[in-house]
């Protein structure tokens, strides 16, 4: 098991920590602050309701959360080293002074610094790679990675294990990539509500409920692309391109952070958000991300690609008596009016048990493909008990059949303590989907299919399997 250390635990080295905690990694916290094991807490805790909402496979089993006083016992086997202190180059270049004298010679050392260039962390002898990341880092996917080449290289595949998005910056610059446009949308929001064009609410608003939603499937190029019409890029640049001229910007130019100013801005901010407290509008902003993210891993775009990635990566357990073919946390997407988990998401969360076990015979995406696969032709689900928001959510499947082209499941649906929620019976049908009809499967399918039907054959009947609706007793 890798261990990450790191060095400053606040809102941006809490979410590193949870990132690789809940990756399987062990982490080792430096922070003076005597606050720091609570708050890294609640952080952890809101990541735990939500990373593993993101998958459909069950994440490696968390690693080992500890704290240390001295960073020769914090950085000691580190494999990665996360340097998020706040953001002063003194107080940078004296924490890498000190993580430099301990850290094993083959660890990454990152920092998370929003701005700050490699050369600049490094002027007195360190050797950091610029690791920033966005926040909540153990949800978003991107981290910009500048400096050494090699360096970054090996920093991308550690990152890739966590299932994070490496995006190697070309050449060093201040602010990177997306803190320059982040400041530069900053800046002009700052002027826009100073001079009482708008609140920071309304300026919220044009944000998402518009552009906010292109941004996080297409970014700023395709959509472009896209409002060039037919005749796309070309004729987009030579319609809007002369604008850019125009003195629509104040971008240059930073209102001065005066002491009404900061009033203003702050009293509107309470006025939009102050009746929730931190951690609720977190869990919020986090219920929303994964329903998104969610949303995106259907087409595949943006960090939608990023999950399916890391989700293929992850091992899928062995032909064992009852295989786990979901564990995962209700998300709060998934729960209704009544407060529990919508009927629904029941059946959702057998597809996905299914979808899962049809990966384990090996059904999987180069199989299908190739042109074959399974159609459910019928589901019974019975409604057992109520699950909640963030109830841990497990399916087991039991092969009832597995012969020819039937394969019929029965799968049960456990909530916590095991307490057994619902149960989905479903048959299936196996595919040729370039002649859209049945067929048999491949040899290959048809063995591990028949190796699952036969260590569950001794197996009693499911109580409820066969069930009809309105069935008595
Ligand atoms: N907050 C944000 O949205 C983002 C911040 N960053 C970057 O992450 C870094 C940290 O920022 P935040 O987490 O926002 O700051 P923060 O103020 O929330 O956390 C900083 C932490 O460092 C600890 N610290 C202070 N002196 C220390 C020392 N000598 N040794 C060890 N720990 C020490 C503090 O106790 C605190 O827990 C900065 O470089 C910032 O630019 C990067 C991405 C986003
Ligand atoms: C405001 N900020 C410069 C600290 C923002 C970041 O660095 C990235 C983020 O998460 O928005």
């Amino acid at each position: 098991m890798k261990t990450a250390a790191i060095i400053g635990g606040g809102v941006i080295g809490g979410g590193w920590a949870a990132r690789f905690l809940l990756n399987g990694w062990n982490v080792r916290v430096f922070d003076p602050d005597p606050e720091a094991e609570r708050k890294i807490g609640e952080v952890l805790a809101n990541a735990r309701r939500s990373l593993p909402s993101l998958y459909d496979k069950a994440l490696p089993a968390e690693g080992e959360l500890t704290f240390h006083a001295e960073m020769a016992d914090a950085v000691a086997d580190a494999a990665w080293i996360q340097e998020s202190v706040p953001e002063r180059l003194d107080l940078k270049h004296k924490i890498h002074a000190q993580i430099q004298a301990h850290a094993p010679e083959s660890a990454v050392i990152g920092s998370s610094t929003s701005g700050f260039k490699p050369s600049e962390l490094n002027a007195e002898g360190a050797r950091v790679v610029v690791a920033h990341p966005f926040n909540p880092v153990y949800l978003l996917p991107l981290v910009e990675l500048v400096g050494d080449a090699e360096t970054c290289a090996q920093a991308a595949d550690l990152l890739r294990e966590v299932g994070m998005y490496p995006l190697t910056v070309r050449k060093e610059i201040d602010a990177h990539i997306a803190d320059r446009l982040l400041e530069a949308v900053w800046r002009e929001g700052l002027w826009l509500i100073k001079d009482g064009i708008c609140t920071t609410e309304e300026l919220d608003e044009s944000i998402r409920m518009g552009f906010g939603l292109r941004w996080a499937q297409m970014g700023l190029f395709e959509t472009y692309r896209i409002a060039g019409g037919e005749a796309g890029m070309k004729h987009f640049m030579a319609q809007f391109g002369p604008a850019l001229k125009w003195p629509w910007t104040k971008l240059m130019d930073v209102p001065e952070f005066t002491g009404e100013l900061v009033d203003l801005i702050a009293g509107q901010s309470d006025a939009q958000s102050g009746h929730m407290p931190i951690r609720a509008l977190e869990r919020l902003r986090d219920d929303n991300l994964v329903g998104m993210m969610r949303a995106l891993k259907k087409s595949g775009s943006g960090a939608g690609g990023v999950i399916n990635s890391h989700e293929a990566t992850l091992p899928v357990p062995d032909a064992v008596e009852l295989p786990v073919t979901v564990s995962r946390p209700v998300p709060q997407s998934w729960t209704d009016y009544n407060g529990h988990m919508n009927e629904a998401h029941y059946t959702e969360a057998s597809a996905q048990a299914t979808d899962r076990f049809m990966e384990m015979i090996g059904c999987d995406a180069a199989y299908i493909a190739a042109g074959g696969s399974y159609f459910t032709v019928e589901n019974h689900v019975r409604f057992l008990d109520e699950l909640h928001e963030g109830d841990a959510l497990t399916v087991t499947t039991q092969v009832l059949t597995g012969e020819g082209k039937k394969m019929h499941l029965f799968h049960r649906l456990s909530g916590p303590e095991g307490k057994l929620a619902a149960t989905v019976e479903t048959l299936l049908l196996h595919m040729d989907l370039n002649a859209r009809g049945t067929s048999l499967p491949s040899p290959e399918v048809a063995d591990k299919l028949a190796s699952f039907a036969a260590a569950h054959a001794g197996l009693p009947l499911p109580e409820g399997a066969g069930r009809h609706v309105g069935q008595r007793g």
